[in-house]
């Protein structure tokens, strides 16, 4: 399996966009790629239950809910740090609004409605870090990471299992243990690393191979 560090994602990624693959246009693939994977790895799969940090991780995990919540499953995104601050997680945590979907902080989990949701959603979708992540969890993640990983149903990671570090493998305290992993255009080291934390890993194309003729 071809693989890729964070840094050489980073800058495969200018590239493609200077090649007319708009960021915008490589999370929506990411998150249909992670939808289209969950639905067909978990046939019958009824509701979603979504986490999402601030950066763009947490953008792929807005496009993956929108695109699960047409598919006809029942979704609610939960944030994990507040508002999103980049500008396409913005963008797609709007859509994903307009759309009627349900976006929540976090801590409402401790709300028995809440819960109960998460206690009976038959997908957990890790959407709080990526190739972003390095150190150790802060309260929120870790208490977010400690909610997916207690709740009965299979979680999917977007690109990596939150609380890897993409590169070394290294995992923190109370890291995200995930069922399947799906992860963009090419796998990276921890995947190889840490794959037990990662489960099942599938590589999603999100159009950079087409864009950059590689
Ligand atoms: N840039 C792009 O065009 C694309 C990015 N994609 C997604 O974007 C991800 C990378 O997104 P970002 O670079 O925004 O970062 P992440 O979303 O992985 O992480 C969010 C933020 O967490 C912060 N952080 C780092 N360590 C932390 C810690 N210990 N505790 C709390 N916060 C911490 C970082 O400063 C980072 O800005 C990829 O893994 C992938 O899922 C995909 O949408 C494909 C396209
Ligand atoms: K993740």
């Amino acid at each position: 399996m071809s693989e890729v560090t964070a840094a050489e994602m980073k800058r495969l990624e200018q590239q493609a966009d200077a090649a007319g693959l708009s960021y915008r246009q490589m999370m929506e693939n990411a998150g249909a790629a992670a939808a289209a994977l969950a639905l067909r790895t978990w046939l019958g799969a009824k509701s979603a239950a979504v986490f999402c940090g601030k950066g763009n991780n947490g953008g792929d995990g807005f496009v993956a809910a929108r695109h699960l919540a047409n598919a006809g499953l029942a979704v609610r995104l939960y944030l994990v740090e507040g508002e999103p601050v980049t500008t396409d997680a913005i963008y797609n945590c709007g859509l994903a609004r307009e759309m009627g979907l349900p976006v929540l902080a976090a801590d409402t989990l401790d709300e028995p409605e809440q819960a109960e949701f998460l206690q009976s959603a038959d997908l957990i979708l890790d959407g709080v870090y990526g190739t972003g992540f390095h150190g150790t969890l802060r309260p929120e993640g870790l208490a977010a990471a400690r909610r997916m990983n207690d709740a009965p149903g299979r979680v999917l990671a977007l690109d990596l299992p939150s609380g890897l570090e993409a590169d070394s493998g290294t995992a923190a305290e109370g890291a995200v243990q995930a069922d399947l992993t799906v992860t963009f255009h090419a796998a990276k080291p921890c995947h190889r690393l840490a794959a037990a934390q990662c489960g099942w890993v599938e590589v999603a194309d999100i159009g950079i191979g087409t864009a950059l003729q590689l």
